[in-house]
């Protein structure tokens, strides 16, 4: 249930004038669509008045996947193939982000904002056909999931500061937050706008819940909970997106769970993501909105965590080690310090190997990096800031300890190699037990690192094993047991949003509802088996003879019902007439026994966009009708 803000309280609040809203065209589109008479006409006329909004939206058709080979290249074509209502949400989300760019409150970040909605709203489109919504709508509710938070910071910039200040040093959550100082939140907020711009509702629950989708109390396996979990991920990818490599690392394992319970994974997720973040960049460049350059998904899960720094202060261990012997790789180190220093590490137990400063011998080791690498900083040839910087490029470089030994008076060389990615650095002279110690704090790094790859292995198994069991938990939910067809749910959803996918853009459709004639003489003649001998065979001939973009599925009991897209009531009888007539062929066995059946088949249709009930409820009356000889023929509405 959505706590929206009291109608008063918001009437006060959008009297301030202070209240983000579409502006300028937005705001005309919006009052054209209350009215019931608009022309879509008009509509082209508003939106042409601000060609950079209207070339946004002809880029929007063009992106957006109708079966179109051509490129739509007029503006009328492309409202008509959006529908009115998407070319509406789609205005009001530019339109507020391109007048709310900054603002009064000094720790609302705006720049960060619009880039984190940019990327959750791409996001959202990349998810659209696990929604199973279109692209365009999830654009906009992406873009404006928060917009209640910009409205805090436009409405109450100083008291807005303090609440985001103590939310970050509490770490607290945000909306609670909220409640305390303004007695509302950014949820009911943005969630009371939305609705007063005219978005749909199941956008606005969305948007509303997307922070804990499971609270929502929204029946599983519905369109809605799935929508929410989208936006869900979508947001949780977008803060991947804009964070630093060191957050970045700690968001991951929410973002993978994330990403499982949508049934995505892999090679899959790697892609979603991947495209994500180029659209991301080419949007948030067209949009002038910040956007960073990020490395590929499947790069980001293999690297290793961030550097963890040593201190100099690190505990010694009361000289022993804390793991069995470690290869240690001794580069550049002067002919006159060898001897010794091989002679130390022995000494604490490790095994050190030599490498020269020769370009082979820095290649080698380079190429091969044991697990502790030291190196001296004066070695000839090569600055130790770009050794770092070489070995940090390589997978096993990433994963080495660096050690860097350095003259006294070098802190700039320090500096510039700590950054360039050194752990430690050692200023000569060594004593033992300078070296013990650093060794060890070595070894409990190395072991660390390790546990750490361990646990984010183990978290990626059983994200892999969780996106497994939920997408087969996902497909039983949505499969008749008997038939292996689609189930009722299934199918009535498919025929919802085809549906309205086909009314607001007046393309035609049609729906077949299929029953079997007499089908209870079937099971009281030969048995129960028997007829659902017939039920499967007759669902394999179904899925065999409907086309790829069809969609057939069990209706319940005996009748069965296949939604065709943009097909017309012509074809649609033919495919019926085909269906029952090659039905009316087949051989159905049961116990080496030929079973006849025949079907009746109810055909309903949408023609271009024109308004009606469910074809398969107007059917189920009609068909309730006929008598018996008007059985095993297609029945034709429109
Ligand atoms: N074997 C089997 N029978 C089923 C299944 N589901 C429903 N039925 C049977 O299907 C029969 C449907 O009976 P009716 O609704 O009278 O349909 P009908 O005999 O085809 O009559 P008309 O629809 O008027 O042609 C009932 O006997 C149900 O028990 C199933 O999964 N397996």
């Amino acid at each position: 249930m959505i706590k929206f803000v009291d109608p008063d309280r918001y009437r006060s609040m959008k009297a301030t004038g202070k209240l983000p809203s579409p502006k300028g065209v937005a705001f005309s589109i919006i009052k054209l669509l209350q009215r019931d008479d608009f022309r879509v006409s008009d509509l082209v006329r508003l939106v042409q008045s601000d060609p950079a909004i209207a070339g946004r939206l002809l880029k929007f058709a063009n992106a957006a996947a109708f079966g179109r080979t051509r490129p739509i290249v007029s503006l009328q074509r492309a409202i008509v193939a959006l529908g009115a209502f998407r070319v509406r949400d789609l205005v009001i989300g530019l339109s507020v982000m391109h007048s709310h760019t900054s603002g009064q409150c000094a720790e609302f970040d705006y720049a960060g904002f619009w880039g984190r909605s940019l990327a959750t709203a791409i996001a959202c489109q990349e998810l659209a056909h696990y929604a199973q919504i279109s692209s365009e709508e999830l654009f906009t509710i992406g873009l404006l999931a928060r917009v209640g938070e910009l409205a805090m910071a436009s409405l109450y910039p100083g008291e807005y500061a303090i609440v985001l200040l103590k939310a970050r040093e509490r770490n607290g959550q945000l909306a609670d937050l909220e409640r305390e100082s303004f007695n509302m939140d950014y949820h009911q907020l943005g969630a009371t706008m939305l609705a007063e711009w005219g978005l749909p509702d199941m956008l606005i629950q969305a948007a509303y819940h997307h922070e804990q989708p499971d609270l929502a109390g929204f029946r599983d396996g519905s369109r809605v909970l799935t929508l929410t979990h989208s936006l869900n991920f979508a947001r949780s990818l977008s803060e991947v997106c804009m964070a630093n490599e060191e957050a970045r690392w700690s968001l991951l394992p929410g973002l993978l769970t994330r990403a499982a319970r949508l049934g995505i994974s892999g090679d899959a997720l790697n892609d979603v993501v991947d495209r994500m973040v180029r659209r991301w960049r080419e949007w948030g460049a067209m949009l002038q909105v910040r956007t960073q350059e990020i490395p590929p998904f499947a790069e980001i899960l293999a690297a290793s965590p961030p550097s963890l720094r040593v201190s100099s202060s690190s505990p010694e261990q009361n000289g022993k080690l804390a793991s069995p012997r470690l290869q240690v790789q001794l580069v550049g180190i002067p002919q006159t310090e060898l001897p010794n220093l091989t002679e130390q590490i022995e000494s604490l137990g490790h095994q050190p190997t030599p490498v020269d400063h020769s370009p082979e011998g820095l290649k080698q080791a380079l190429r091969q990096p044991a697990q502790i690498v030291i190196a001296d900083m004066a070695m000839p040839g090569l600055k130790p800031a770009a050794f770092c910087r070489l070995l940090r490029q390589t997978s096993a470089g990433k994963e080495s300890y660096a050690l860097l030994l350095a003259s006294p008076g070098s802190e700039r060389l320090i500096l510039e190699a700590i950054d360039a990615g050194a752990d430690d650095v050692l200023v000569k002279p060594l004593s033992i037990q300078t070296l013990r110690v650093r060794l060890n704090t070595a070894t409990r790094m190395l072991l660390l690192r390790e546990e750490i790859q361990r646990e984010r292995r183990g978290i990626m198994r059983s994200t892999d094993e969780f996106a497994v069991t939920h997408k087969r938990l996902l497909q039983e939910a949505l499969t008749d047991p008997l038939t292996q067809l689609p189930n009722r749910r299934h199918g009535l959803d498919f025929l919802a949003s085809e549906w309205a996918f086909a009314q607001s853009n007046s393309l035609p459709m049609a729906c077949l509802l299929l029953d079997i004639d007499h089908f209870k003489r079937i099971n009281d003649t030969h048995g129960h088996a028997a007829g659902d001998a017939v039920l499967r065979q007759l669902a394999d001939l179904l899925k065999r003879t409907s086309r790829v973009e069809d969609l057939v599925f069990r209706y319940g009991g005996e009748e069965f019902a296949a939604v065709l897209p943009n097909a017309s009531i012509r074809a649609a009888v033919q495919i019926a007439e085909r269906i029952r007539s090659v039905v009316e062929k087949y051989s159905f066995l049961w116990e080496n026994q030929t079973i006849p059946v025949t079907l009746s088949i109810g055909v309903a249709h949408l023609n271009g966009g024109e308004k009606r009930q469910s074809g398969v409820d107007r059917d189920r009356r009609r068909r309730a009708l006929p008598g018996q000889e008007e059985r095993s023929q297609p029945r034709r509405r429109s």
